[in-house]
């Protein structure tokens, strides 16, 4: 019922997790091996381990989530050499990428390309959370300098993490480039960078960095997501395939993103907040919106969303 494909990537379950929350150490990717999760995608690498940004910096709310963990992971070598641990969940294992240069994420990617356990890679253009640097895809000349230097010596399905886009000509403008490249996804969206998120009683900010500016997920940013999934669903080659992630918490939430045109999609908050048992409730939850629908895949209404007569 649930089973979808990635470009030629199969998944028997179109539901996995974001990268960030609960997929930094191989405890948790086997956790997530373990799990009704479809894929294993990991925390995005740097060339070095990084501890990232001080804490507090990672807090859930009632309506998702706030945070600017400023990519503490445990180096890309980690990553690559997990390939092998898990390979016995015969699921695929994608691994994510956020060099701090494109010479890092160019090295990167070089080394990861004889892993035959690496499914594919998710290169993240928009972590919003290293102070002083931007995120690389609102800068649409760099992301089609980045992407013809990435293509120039990749070989393995490879797709984008991309921030929400606001504006239609951005949209337009982005899907442009996006559509010259041999790319196998489009993972949308990473979080809304630098809200504002306050305890009141103590007239604070609830997480450190930045002076409390970090990534929204959950509730706050489902509509955002399901507007980009849309968007670039509409606007680029069918060959690319659209991975949605944003404030996915239930079956419905993931009916509304794949009516909407998505091949997958991405927990991230709610992995956070309830653990990997989330994937077999979403998945459950899912399944029965489409036995009452009378669907019998993803397939009988990816996609198929209508606009209001
Ligand atoms: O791309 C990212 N998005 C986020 O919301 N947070 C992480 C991070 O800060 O590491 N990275």
């Amino acid at each position: 019922m649930l089973q979808t494909k990635i470009a030629n990537i199969k998944l028997a379950n179109c539901i996995y997790n974001a990268s960030g929350p609960a997929c930094s150490s191989l405890e948790e990717l086997q956790a997530l091996g373990q799990s009704a999760a479809g894929a294993i995608l990991s925390k995005s690498a740097t060339l070095a381990p990084r501890a990232g940004n001080p804490a507090p910096r990672y807090v859930d709310t009632p309506w998702g989530s706030i945070n600017s963990m400023g990519l503490p992971n445990k180096g890309h070598a980690y990553y690559l050499a997990a390939a092998k641990e898990l390979a016995s969940f015969q699921k695929p294992y994608i691994v994510s990428l956020s060099g701090m240069s494109l010479a890092d994420n160019l090295k990167m990617i070089a080394e990861m390309q004889e892993e035959e356990n690496i499914a594919a890679i998710e290169l993240n253009l928009s972590c919003p959370n290293l102070p002083g640097k931007p995120q690389t895809a609102y800068d649409f000349e760099q992301t089609e300098k980045v992407l013809a230097a990435v293509f120039a010596q990749n070989n393995k399905p490879l797709g984008v993490k991309l921030p929400p886009y606001f504006d239609l000509l951005h949209f337009e403008q982005m899907a442009q480039i996006l559509n010259q490249f041999p790319l196998s996804f489009v993972s949308c969206i990473n979080s809304i960078g630098n809200g504002l998120v306050i305890d009141w009683e103590k007239e604070e900010t609830l997480i450190r960095p930045k002076d409390g500016f970090g990534g929204l997920g959950g509730d706050y940013i489902k509509a955002t997501a399901l507007a980009n999934v849309r968007q670039f669903y509409l606007l680029l080659r069918p060959e690319i395939s659209v991975v949605a992630v944003g404030g996915i918490k239930s079956g419905q939430d993931a009916f509304e993103h794949i009516l909407c045109g998505a091949k997958a999609v991405q927990i991230g908050t709610h992995l956070m907040k309830t653990g990997p048992s989330c994937f077999a409730q979403i998945s459950a939850e899912l399944t029965a919106i489409m036995q009452a629908k009378g669907y019998q895949s993803i397939e009988d209404f990816r996609g198929k969303l209508k606009t209001a007569a």
